[in-house]
């Protein structure tokens, strides 16, 4: 979310903050330029009329009683206040201040100076119109009320001694503290009057001549006009050179000219450094001042986030959560008697009834162990007679044994519930997911950057399409098109044609590619591929900026602290979505399988985040290196305790009810959820409410990536081929299905060098290329042909 973050608490408070638009600079400037001109007008003819007036002070109020003052009645009473109730003759450095700030604003200078300026100046005025409180209160005029009192009071308390010690001590302070004023300096300065003096009376200089001069750093324009400049080369040059004080000039040098002693010695000029002026307000708090954060949603800033309305809500006739009594105590007879059977006897029992199942707490009783239980779960699912019974023993942190029956009558938990929940809705999260409800009711969210990639497997129609089409929800309901972009890769080219209609507002593709939506395995490896390119000139962003991950990256760019021009740019968050894993694993092997790999290894930093789903969670296509960078992982109901193990490290997934029960585990617990239902035309309806807006003139375009001709190994050497290539191309001959799989089969090959085998037996011409889930066409017809194609073929090297 684009939240205007607050200025760093470390900021100076004095410094001046205003964020005001070029012409209210003007318009400001040269008010306070007036106003500053008028006091001084006003306080120059205080002087001369103060008596007539003030005698009249009282009076002024009336409009027919004319003052002197050159500003009438107005001039009359801030001269008044400043110079008589006030600070007495120093007041005017007040008028001064004023119109220098007007100057400023006006021409828009850097500001950060003039806090200086009014900082010293207001101490400056303080210590002259105490200084002349010295002299007592017949120089009203001088020192002013003000001064005249403070120093009364000074002297009250330190005496008239300590009192002028005090003050030459606040003057020392000016002169060290501002004026940078050192004893050497003063010396040099003193030496070079004297000599100056000495030059008037004495004879034309001499080169040799000793001297050492010393620059003052600040001088003013008034001061070069009035130097004279040197006439001729050879002269000296026996003036300081005068450098023109800018206040955004980053450095002034002091130049001390030395001179020696000795006749014919060569002079030698010491060039002194000063102090670098540091400048408080740095560019990119300038450019945010004056432009404001960069907004990435500028460009679809009327971008509507779909309503809530496009969702339906499914528990309508489903009556929402009832509670069965009868049920409920049904199955709590059912588990106490069971266990009593096994001689274990409750304490306590508590029942949470969730949407789809009921979870049974039990505290048995002291003494019994729990692997006993554990070990009874097989025969107390017997005895309930129920599908998708899980035993927890015990539940992780509450100490007590938990088993979950089904309920009888299932509660469809709607999309529409879990996006409207207060949970959902006031996630701070960067990709937020509303997965569905836990067993207590709670809506389930998690944060898919924190995940930082998932797996989600379950046999077929258990609702793994549903749940990819909650993820995908989710997101479009809390993302802007500027955040977030998807890759989409759907083997089946069912599954999420749907989201077509947003590719301009959400989806990433190859810029050849004129579908978004990626079918063909060819263009998943070319894809994949420019996403680990994508990755790389990531990572080379982040380093160029210093930051370690994709959001500090981002709120750095947004405080406009990376430079568009260097190639910086606004990184929307991408994730991958494959919708069936196990197909392309089965084609493309290796291909698919190592960018997969390094993207899920070292892209969670830079915001690309993966979410692979495979109706086949055998350890072959869900392969350990994929299993150890998914650590979030999704199970819907699985068909063996095998492939639950596959997917989870634990059983369980072979015990759920399917229709969207669900497992998940983000390391060592699971969590039973029932997933959100949404429906196809719910989809539809909301990729058409993003579809009709204003949209991105194209889709988010990926780096180019160009792979190998065709993208798969069409030009593999022949010396390169396996060993078995003959004996393959015989087997698919003969069966005439282009098959993997058959190969793996009948050759006793793993499913990867199964894979390179058929790339290489269409680089032969022998099948033909990948149609998605159905076999390769063989395009050899008879072992006579393969025979003869392959004897025709002649080595390339
Ligand atoms: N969360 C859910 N709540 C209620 N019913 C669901 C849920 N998820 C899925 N179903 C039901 O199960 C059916 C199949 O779901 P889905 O299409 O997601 O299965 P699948 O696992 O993707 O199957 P396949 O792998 O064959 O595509 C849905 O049409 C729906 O009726």
């Amino acid at each position: 979310m684009a939240k205007k973050k607050k200025q760093t608490p470390k900021e100076p408070r004095k410094k001046i903050n205003f964020s005001l638009s070029r012409q209210q600079k003007i318009l400001l400037g040269s008010f306070l330029f007036l106003l500053g001109l008028a006091l001084i007008f006003s306080f120059i003819s205080y002087f001369f009329t103060w008596q007539a007036d003030q005698s009249n002070l009282g009076i002024l109020g009336e409009r027919d009683l004319p003052a002197e003052n050159w500003l009438n009645k107005f001039g009359a009473n801030v001269g008044n206040f400043f110079i008589y109730d006030g600070f007495g003759v120093s007041s005017f450095i007040i008028a001064f201040l004023v119109t220098l700030t007007g100057v400023y604003f006006f021409f828009d200078y850097v500001k950060s100076q003039l806090v200086k300026f009014w900082f010293w100046g207001i101490l400056l005025m303080i210590w002259i119109s105490i200084f002349f409180g010295f002299f007592g209160e017949k120089t009203t005029l001088l020192s002013g009320i003000i001064g005249f009192e403070t120093n009364d009071l000074l002297q009250d308390y330190l005496g008239l001694l300590g009192a002028i010690l005090f003050m030459t001590f606040v003057m020392v302070v000016y002169l060290v503290v501002r004026l940078k004023l050192t004893p050497e300096k003063v010396i040099a300065a003193l030496k070079s009057s004297k000599k100056n003096i000495a030059e008037e009376f004495a004879t034309p200089v001499s080169e040799t001549e000793t001297k050492a001069t010393v620059t003052e750093p600040v001088s003013t324009k008034k001061d070069i006009s009035e130097k004279p400049v040197p006439k001729t080369e050879e002269e000296p040059i026996s003036k300081p050179i005068v450098m023109e004080e800018s206040v955004e000039e980053k450095a002034v040098l002091e130049k001390i000219i030395l001179k020696s002693d000795v006749e014919g010695d060569v002079e030698m000029e010491v060039e002194q450094a000063a102090e670098e002026e540091v400048l408080e307000e740095n560019f990119s708090e300038k450019l945010v001042k004056d432009y404001g954060e960069f907004d990435p949603r500028l460009e679809l800033s009327k971008y509507k986030f779909p309503t809530i309305e496009l969702l339906r809500d499914h528990t309508v006739g489903n009556g929402g959560i009832t509670i069965d009594q009868e049920e409920l105590e049904e199955n709590k007879n059912n588990i106490v008697d069971t266990l009593n059977n096994y001689k274990i006897g409750i304490a306590n029992i508590k029942a949470t009834v969730g949407p789809t199942v009921t979870l049974y707490e039990i505290v048995p009783d002291a003494g019994v162990r729990i692997s006993k239980i554990k070990n009874l779960e097989d025969d107390i699912a017997l005895s309930l007679s129920a599908l998708g019974i899980r035993i927890i023993a015990p539940i992780p942190g509450r100490g007590t044994i938990g088993i979950e029956v089904p309920n009888k009558n299932a509660r469809v938990v709607s999309m529409r519930s879990v996006i409207a929940s207060p949970k959902f809705q006031n996630a701070e999260m960067e990709l937020p997911i509303a997965f569905g409800k836990t067993i207590s009711n709670e809506t389930f969210v998690v944060d898919l950057a924190k995940m930082p990639h998932m797996l989600m497997a379950g046999a077929t129609g258990q609702g793994k399409s549903v749940g990819l089409n909650a993820v995908l929800t989710s997101l479009l309901y809390k993302k802007h098109p500027a955040e977030v972009k998807f890759v989409l890769v759907d083997p089946k080219k069912v599954e999420l044609t749907l989201f077509n209609k947003i590719e301009r507002h959400f989806l990433a593709k190859l810029p050849d590619n004129e579908e978004a939506i990626i079918t063909d395995t060819t263009k998943v490896i070319n894809t994949l591929n420019s996403l680990c390119i994508e990755m790389d000139t990531r990572y080379d962003l982040l380093k160029d900026a210093m930051v370690r991950n994709i959001k500090e990256y981002n709120t750095k760019f947004k405080n406009r602290k990376l430079n568009p021009n260097e190639g910086h740019h606004f990184l929307p968050y991408i994730v991958l979505v494959i919708d069936e894993f196990a197909d392309l694993i089965m084609t493309a092997g290796k291909e698919v399988e190592t960018p997969i790999a390094r993207l899920a290894q070292l892209a969670r930093a830079i915001g690309i985040h993966l979410i692979v789903a495979t109706q086949r969670p055998s350890v072959n296509v869900i392969t350990g290196i994929i299993k150890a960078n998914f650590p979030a992982r999704i199970a819907f109901r699985v068909t063996s305790k095998i492939d639950s193990r596959t997917i989870l490290d634990n059983s369980g997934a072979d015990q759920l009810i399917g229709r969207g029960d669900m497992l998940y585990t983000q390391g060592n617990d699971l969590t039973r959820i029932q997933c959100a239902f949404v429906d196809t035309p719910e989809v539809a309806d909301i990729t058409e409410y993003i579809g009709a807006q204003k949209a991105y003139s194209d889709a988010y375009l990926l780096p180019e990536y160009s792979g190998e001709e065709g993208g798969t190994n069409l030009d593999i050497n022949i010396d390169d081929r396996d060993k078995m290539f003959r004996e393959a191309a015989e087997v698919l001959v003969i069966a005439q299905q282009g098959s993997a799989s058959l190969l793996q089969r009948k050759l006793k090959l793993g499913y990867n060098r199964a894979g390179r085998i058929i790339d290489q037996l269409e680089a032969a011409g022998i099948v033909g290329p990948f149609e998605g889930s159905k076999a390769r066409q063989v395009l050899v017809p008879t072992i006579d042909a393969l025979n003869q194609l392959l004897e025709n073929e002649m080595p390339t090297s």
